[in-house]
């Protein structure tokens, strides 16, 4: 009769045999890698942070890339940038000067942006822009709660809508293959304190790029969503000034990561054709533990990062709670001091 341990040595020796078996399945028969040579790329939010990181990479690759973000010094900067590093004179870089907050503006910036390609859609769409205003939610109102979803999830929403609409009106050989990116953030896997605003537009982030991951099949458009942790960005140093104390606690167990190397973990999940981009560890937690009905086909990989959240999630979150806890008294002078106390 087999003994226990045997039994779980076997189980051992099949789980690594496995693993091994899927990364050679992976290494040598998945379907041939996105490559972003001569492809038209879109990124928004392109003059800072990931979107700028990202404009930069991909024309070393051979993209030919443009930019929308507002300030148009900004993007005269980002586009000097882009221009050291190209890597044919065909390559065309472009920067645009748009807010895309609305249907109006998105399809405008579409139509300024399809134009030197005979207005043909880009290949790939990246979305970017975004912005983080992290603060208590007593300290927020109707307008303050809107704003963030404007500013995150319409801001993905409606770019997204507006090249679909103009997609399929191609023939769908052409359609076939293209990519819409969206961005969402490891708090649109989870929520803590200081985030009200901010995390449920993430969140709705995630639930669009599911339903259109769907959707889109009909045309052969492939969506992903990147879940990216902090961010060495500009927009960090901006969002860490109103930022709570107890968040930037919490958040000390996120070591963080250059716009540069998010970029490259992004790029890395589209080639590899992964519908949930993650880039750091907390990521792949979170994708994996989280993961639901989410499409996935990384196997036994997100069987043992499923365990590791299974085991290690619930501790952190516990730590999580202390931590807010221990900020009562605090808060409660802070209250004080911005008169929400009236005795
Ligand atoms: C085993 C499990 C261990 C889990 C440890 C998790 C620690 C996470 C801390 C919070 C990270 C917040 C990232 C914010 C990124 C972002 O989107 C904002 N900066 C807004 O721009």
């Amino acid at each position: 009769m087999t003994s226990i341990p045997s039994l779980a040595l076997y189980a051992i020796a099949a789980g690594a045999t496995s693993l091994i078996l899927y990364e050679l399945y992976i290494m040598f028969f998945r379907k041939k890698k996105w490559d972003a040579k001569g492809k038209h790329c879109y990124i928004t939010g392109g003059t800072a942070g990931l979107g700028l990181a990202l404009a930069l990479k991909l024309t070393k690759e051979g993209a030919n890339v443009s930019i929308v973000a507002r300030n148009q010094e900004r993007l005269e900067k980002a586009l000097k940038e882009m221009e050291a590093v190209r890597q044919s004179p065909d390559q065309k870089l472009n920067v645009y000067s748009f807010s895309v907050h609305t249907t109006a503006d998105a399809e405008a910036s579409l139509d300024a942006a399809c134009k030197p390609y005979g207005g043909k859609t880009p290949d790939a769409m990246f979305l970017c822009a975004g912005t983080a205003r992290p603060g208590f939610f007593i300290e927020q109102d109707e307008s303050s709660l809107k704003q963030s979803f404007d500013e995150i999830y319409w801001l993905s929403a409606l770019p997204a809508l507006a090249a679909t609409k103009r997609m399929v009106r191609e023939p769908l050989s052409e359609t076939r293959g293209k990519k819409i990116v969206l961005v969402s953030s490891s708090l649109g896997y989870f929520s803590i304190v200081g985030y009200s605003s901010y995390s449920p537009a993430k969140f709705a982030v995630r639930g669009l790029a599911e339903a259109l991951h769907s959707e889109l099949m009909l045309y052969g458009i492939d969506v992903h969503v990147f879940f990216p942790g902090t961010i060495f960005s500009p927009g960090l140093i901006t969002e860490n000034k109103t930022k709570p104390k107890v968040t930037l606690k919490i958040e000390e167990r996120d070591e963080g990561m250059s716009p540069e190397r998010w970029a490259d973990e992004l790029l890395k999940g589209v080639r590899d054709g992964d519908f949930h981009v993650v880039g750091d560890f907390i990521g792949r937690v979170f994708r994996s533990s989280t993961r639901g009905a989410s499409p996935s086909d990384r196997g036994i990989i997100d069987f043992i990062y499923l365990m590791i959240g299974v085991f290690g999630v619930p501790p952190w979150r516990k730590s999580v709670d202390e931590n807010v806890v221990k900020h009562v008294d605090e808060h409660q002078e802070y209250l004080k001091e911005r008169g929400f106390k009236t005795s």
